[in-house]
């Protein structure tokens, strides 16, 4: 199969559990839950997001023929030697695009693979960690991995049954828009009320990262 990236970029994990380390991150074109498109925005099923996913034409992306060519970018891109290789699929959504090749041709180069994605597609099995972000009004398949983080306020989440669900982590991150500081008002009194949850910050954004 091919793969079309928007971008690739060397940084640090800003948010989640594996917050600050240094990542590759392969961002995928394409989301199942909003086209992308500013005009659509107001009618998608997911209506905060933060990135723009339309394409192949940022820093680094292209549409890559196989999956040897897009690890081979990916350990070029890390340009560091072997120890602790750490590659984030995301995007859009990362799982229209996983597949068994990509998996397999990132761990024979060595990389510990995490997605982040919505949970409407069952994740790869072979990833390594995975965060999983659902989004009110979609039906979430993937109710089991790593991290459950659950951007914050989303009227219409069911953060009770999120709790039977089978995450070893559970994350609230501030959703981030003009409403910054309620919201993040609000994260942090949903933590204090359920003490199981902890807070995520989006800490690239704090420090001036991509
Ligand atoms: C851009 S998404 C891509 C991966 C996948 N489609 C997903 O939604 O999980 C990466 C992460 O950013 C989060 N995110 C998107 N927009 C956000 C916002 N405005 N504020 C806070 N987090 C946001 C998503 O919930 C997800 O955890
Ligand atoms: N530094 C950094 N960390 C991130 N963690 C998840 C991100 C994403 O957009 O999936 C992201 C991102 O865009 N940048
Ligand atoms: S599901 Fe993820 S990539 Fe798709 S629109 Fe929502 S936050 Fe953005
Ligand atoms: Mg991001």
């Amino acid at each position: 199969m091919s793969y079309a990236v928007k971008e690739m970029f060397l940084t640090l994990q800003g948010e989640g559990v594996q917050a600050g380390r240094r990542a590759v991150f392969v961002r995928f074109a394409g989301c199942n839950l909003w086209s992308g498109r500013e005009q659509d925005r107001a009618r998608a099923i997911c209506r905060f997001c933060d990135t723009d996913f339309v394409g192949v034409d940022g820093l680094s992306g292209g549409r890559f023929a196989d999956a040897q060519g897009l690890a081979d970018a990916a350990v070029q891109m890390w340009s560091g030697g072997e120890e602790a290789r750490f590659v984030v699929l995301t995007g859009g959504e990362p799982m229209l695009q996983v597949d068994d090749a990509l998996i397999d041709a990132l761990h024979a180069a060595g990389f510990f693979i995490a997605i982040e994605s919505n949970g409407t597609i069952p994740v790869h099995p072979g990833i390594d960690w995975v965060c999983i972000s659902p989004k009110a009004g979609s039906e979430i398949v993937q109710r089991r991995g790593n991290e459950l983080k659950l951007v914050w306020p989303q009227p219409g989440s069911d953060v009770t049954a999120m709790e039977g669900w089978d995450f070893a982590h559970l994350l609230i991150q501030p959703l981030d828009d003009a409403n910054a500081a309620a919201n993040q008002e609000a994260a942090m009194a949903l933590v204090m009320e359920r003490p199981r949850w902890r807070l995520s910050l989006q800490t690239h954004k704090l420090l001036g990262l991509r």
